[in-house]
């Protein structure tokens, strides 16, 4: 489904650090106007994927035209991908330090950062997933605080947490530019009307 010519995509957020990142991480690659409103939409529970559903209606509903959200889960694998959608509140009781305790007694410390961002045409229109993993391990917290729970996230590959990477670097591996990169794809495929099959390589 793309979008109507001339129209907008509005990227609901509450969460001003995501928006920042979004914006820095597509640059000019977003084939249509990106704009951004600040609704705090519900905190819905289920798997990740209902989830970014869930909440890609409701903020169409709200807009009444086409949207974007994204869901941000953090998921240790000790703990079969819990808390996953679940780490606002988690987070926000426990703070780094408190995340990284969770795994004491456990001594596999391997976590993944998934982020789904979902896309509506509008609110009678159907909703489309794109999904980016980012593979790490959870530490001590080490660095800037200015982002969640960054600086106990330490991707794999790098001996820096999140938090302490430049910019640059988290956005050119997160969970984040991975799923914008499956968004941007798809819609730049279906911006130049060239089918997605002669865009895949063929095998001889
Ligand atoms: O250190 C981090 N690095 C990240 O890259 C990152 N992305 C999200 N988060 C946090 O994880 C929870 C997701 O919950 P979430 O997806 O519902 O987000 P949100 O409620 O803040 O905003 P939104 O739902 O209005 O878009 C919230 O606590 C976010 O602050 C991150 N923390
Ligand atoms: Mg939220």
């Amino acid at each position: 489904m793309a979008v109507p010519a001339g129209r907008a995509v509005v990227f609901v957020t509450g969460n001003a650090k995501k928006l920042e990142e979004v914006i820095q991480i597509l640059g000019d690659k977003f084939p249509y106007k990106l704009i951004s409103r600040k609704i705090d939409l519900p905190e819905y529970q289920g798997e990740p994927d209902e989830i970014s559903i869930q909440k890609c209606k409701e903020a169409a509903r709200q807009v009444d035209g086409p949207v974007i959200v994204e869901d941000t889960c953090l998921c240790f694998r000790a703990l079969e991908g819990l808390p996953g959608p679940y780490i606002k509140w988690f987070l926000d009781k426990l703070k780094p330090e408190g995340l990284y305790k969770l795994l004491a007694g456990f001594e596999d410390k391997s976590a993944w950062a998934l982020c789904t961002f979902a896309f509506s045409a509008g609110k009678e229109e159907p909703v489309q997933l794109f999904r980016g993993t980012t593979e790490g391990r959870i530490v001590e917290p080490r660095g800037p605080r200015d982002f969640g729970w960054d600086p106990c996230f330490q991707p794999d590959g790098y001996e820096k947490t999140y938090a302490e990477l430049p910019k640059e670097v988290k956005n050119t591996i997160s969970h984040r530019y991975r799923a914008l990169a499956a968004m941007s794809e798809h819609f730049s495929q279906l911006k130049d009307g060239t089918p997605e099959s002669k865009k895949t390589k063929q095998e001889d």
